[in-house]
């Protein structure tokens, strides 16, 4: 695949919307959010353009839950500005703001049916009976339950409540919509359908979405634009396939799960790295760098031939199997193969690189 090149989509240190029409729905200046003496926000920058479905993603604590509770207003900040619709939301009280949240634990009120639960957002502003009732079918339909209005929340299957809470969540129209670790609970099997008509969902009705996950699968499969975030901070803001060809640091590329990265001196053609001469793509600038090889530019190649290593390890990864590998003096690598070639483990291979999939770091 050819090298996206670096856009201003791609930035490391803000968060320009990535939108068709360029409109910001959500805009926050420098939002600051202080615990102490640690800022669990620091200054962030952010667009979120109408339409545009974009996933934050970042280790634990990294800030991303103080993000959308700064936005939903459950939060206040310390410095900076929040804007929907291009209105500064300050003293905006949190029911007025028109967000939608969506939390990990679903949240549902158990004394209700599934029909109660959804009506809840119409109801507080003020919909009739009946409108709340063709709302409610409406919604159900839209997620998959349709005519499960009166069954009660209690014998609803994990799914089945992440589901109502997505037509709860979506009952009032929000013009933005928030989720919390949507699909946090859920098993693996479940993550991935949902994951796939959440996108097909929030496209059909055009829901402009902010969404939190700490999982790269899932973000990567939702989202227009992925948001990493890093101590409060935005690391990288870029579309799921920029960032994942192109992390902007070490800490971007460790987080996406890319262990192969070592420090390397770049000559003409190829890096001097602690796994011998690397290969490195044409163009790449000579002198000192971070470098990433990504496990599919790690090529298994005969014991006698490359850099010899032993297997120590294999990960079943669904498409193909991760290898880990040690070489006799120099940092673990982890290359990709299919899963008939994969060696045992303490078997002794030689490993090839290929330069197409090395980035170099800034
Ligand atoms: N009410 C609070 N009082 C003090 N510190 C807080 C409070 N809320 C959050 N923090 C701190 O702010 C930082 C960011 O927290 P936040 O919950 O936003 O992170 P997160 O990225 O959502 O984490 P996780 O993935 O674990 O939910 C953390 O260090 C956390 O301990």
């Amino acid at each position: 695949m050819p090298p996206v090149s670096k856009t201003a989509e791609t930035s490391g240190s803000t968060g320009a919307a990535a939108g068709s029409d360029g409109r910001a729905l959500l805009r926050l200046e420098g939002a600051t959010v202080r615990f102490g003496a640690r800022a669990a926000l620091d200054s962030v920058d952010l667009d979120v353009a109408e339409h545009e479905i974009v996933c934050v993603l970042g280790p634990s604590g990294s800030g991303k839950s103080t993000l959308l509770r700064v936005i939903a207003g459950l939060q206040d900040l310390d410095a900076g500005r929040v804007f929907l619709d291009g209105r500064d939301q300050q003293g905006v009280a949190a029911h007025r703001r028109g967000v939608g949240l969506m939390f990990q634990d679903h949240q549902l009120f158990p004394q209700r049916d599934v029909g109660g639960n959804v009506a809840f957002g119409p109801r507080m502003h003020g919909a009739s009976r009946a409108e709340q009732d063709v709302r409610v079918e409406e919604l159900l339909e839209l997620v998959g339950l349709p005519g499960a209005a009166r069954r009660t929340v209690a014998a609803l299957s994990g799914g089945e409540q992440q589901r109502v809470a997505l037509a709860r969540a979506l009952a009032p129209r929000p013009r933005l919509l928030m989720l919390d670790e949507p699909l946090g609970q859920l098993d693996r099997s479940l993550r991935e359908r949902l994951v796939v008509e959440l996108r097909e969902l929030f496209t059909e009705l055009g829901t402009t979405v902010l969404a939190v996950t700490h999982d790269q699968g899932e973000a990567f499969a939702l989202a227009d634009r992925v948001v990493v975030m890093r101590d409060g901070r935005i690391a990288q803001s870029g579309t799921p396939l920029e960032v994942w060809q192109h992390p902007v640091d070490e800490f971007v590329a460790r987080f996406l799960g890319f262990d192969n990265v070592v420090e390397a001196t770049v000559g003409t053609g190829s890096a001097d790295t602690p796994w011998g001469k690397v290969p490195v793509p044409e163009g790449t600038p000579q002198g000192d760098c971070t470098l990433l090889v990504r496990p599919a530019g790690v090529r298994l190649v005969p014991a006698s031939e490359g850099l010899a290593c032993t297997v120590t390890a294999r990960t079943f990864r669904g498409t193909h199997v991760a290898v880990h590998l040690q070489p006799h003096d120099a940092p673990r690598l982890e290359a990709a193969c299919a899963l008939r070639d994969a060696p045992e483990p303490g078997a002794e291979v030689g490993v090839a690189f290929e330069a197409q999939e090395v980035v170099v770091l800034p």
